[in-house]
């Protein structure tokens, strides 16, 4: 079957979290658990479409070092693997979920160094599967090796075939992306708050300021910008309206990958042609879905469903 939806991960990640009681700098720690989960944000959201039911395809890189992790989660959940195996092992990301704090530490290493002309066989990879038309979604750090316009071309590949991309990345990678004429611009973005204020080069403490900043994009040719706010929810802005979505309250398990599963369900009000008010609801309905478990996956439709429903929604004023 033909994927709705490719995810392009060129840095991916296991994930390997860590459970303490507390967390203290300095201080020997006596870990409660330990997970390993196949992770990087593209493919974390490539997991959240496929529990939805999106035929989805994953493409990027993988260290065939140690390939096996991924391989067992792109057949649990029937992704469709175009993954560019690399000589040496994919990075492993620490993640710190202290108790009694109720949000992670993230340790992200640098990961892989590519050969400069890796990219160039993603792009072939992708390019085939760019029939019929799907959704390109760019997501996450780029490794060494490749330049900080690595979006920014895949970008422009995508434009060249009329494919819509959401992207969802930070610091340099982001701002080349966001440099680009207005036809090769995304669809969509996703920043936090965090990677809007470094593209910013200011503080977006301000709710007027960080509204600012996200009409910006917009009016720059950005058709849906959101920015995620932790668990104060995100802001979803289109050229008509700006909106403020808060999740409902629930016990979060791991925060880890929830603004992966934000994009994903972004996502599959993208392939609805959903409003805007809809896509607030499901973007914010999986993200909340998500943070019940660990690692990239959702439950059951219908309870994804109700915390969509109960999603609050608000003029941002
Ligand atoms: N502690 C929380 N309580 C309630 N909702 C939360 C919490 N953390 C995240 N969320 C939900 O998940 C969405 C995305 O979270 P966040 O802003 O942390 O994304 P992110 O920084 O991209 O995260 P990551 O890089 O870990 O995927 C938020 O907009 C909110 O809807
Ligand atoms: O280093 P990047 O690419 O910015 O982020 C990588 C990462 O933190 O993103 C995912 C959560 O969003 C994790 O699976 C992974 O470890």
């Amino acid at each position: 079957m033909n994927p709705r939806v490719i995810t392009v991960t060129l840095n991916p990640a296991i994930d390997e979290t860590v459970e303490l009681e507390h967390l203290i700098p300095g201080a020997v720690h006596r870990a409660l658990g330990v997970r390993f989960d196949a992770g990087g944000k593209g493919i974390n959201v490539a997991a959240c479409l496929a529990d939805w039911g999106v035929p989805t395809a994953v493409a990027g890189v993988l260290g065939r070092g140690n390939a096996e992790l991924f391989e067992a989660l792109f057949n649990a959940k029937h992704l469709q693997d175009h993954c560019l195996r690399v000589p040496g092992s994919t990075r492993t990301n620490i993640k710190l979920l202290a108790d009694d704090r109720g949000d992670t530490t993230d340790i992200n290493l640098p990961g892989l160094t590519l050969a400069p002309d890796t990219l160039d066989a993603v792009s072939a990879t992708v390019q085939a599967l760019f029939a019929p038309q799907p959704l390109l979604v760019l997501c996450g750090s780029l490794p060494r090796g490749l330049a900080d316009n690595s979006w920014a071309r895949l970008l422009t590949l995508a434009a060249a075939h009329g494919v819509r991309c959401v992207l969802d990345t930070s610091e340099a990678p982001l701002a080349a992306a966001l440099a680009l004429p207005a036809p090769q611009l995304p669809y969509a973005v996703k920043p936090n708050r965090h990677e809007l204020e470094t593209w910013a080069g200011r503080p977006l403490g301000e709710r007027g300021a960080l509204l600012d900043a996200a009409c910006a994009l917009q009016a720059r040719g950005i058709a849906r910008v959101v920015v995620s706010l932790g668990a104060d929810g995100a802001l979803f802005v289109d050229a008509a309206r700006a909106l403020l979505a808060r999740p409902p309250h629930l016990s979060v398990g791991s925060s880890v990958g929830a603004g992966d599963a934000m994009v994903a369900g972004l996502c599959a009000a993208l392939l609805e042609e959903a409003d805007l008010e809809t896509s607030a609801r499901l973007a914010t309905g999986f993200a909340a879905a998500k943070l019940s478990r660990p690692g990239a996956q959702l439950p059951a439709a219908a309870e994804v469903r109700r915390l969509a429903a109960t999603t609050v929604i608000e003029a941002w004023r």
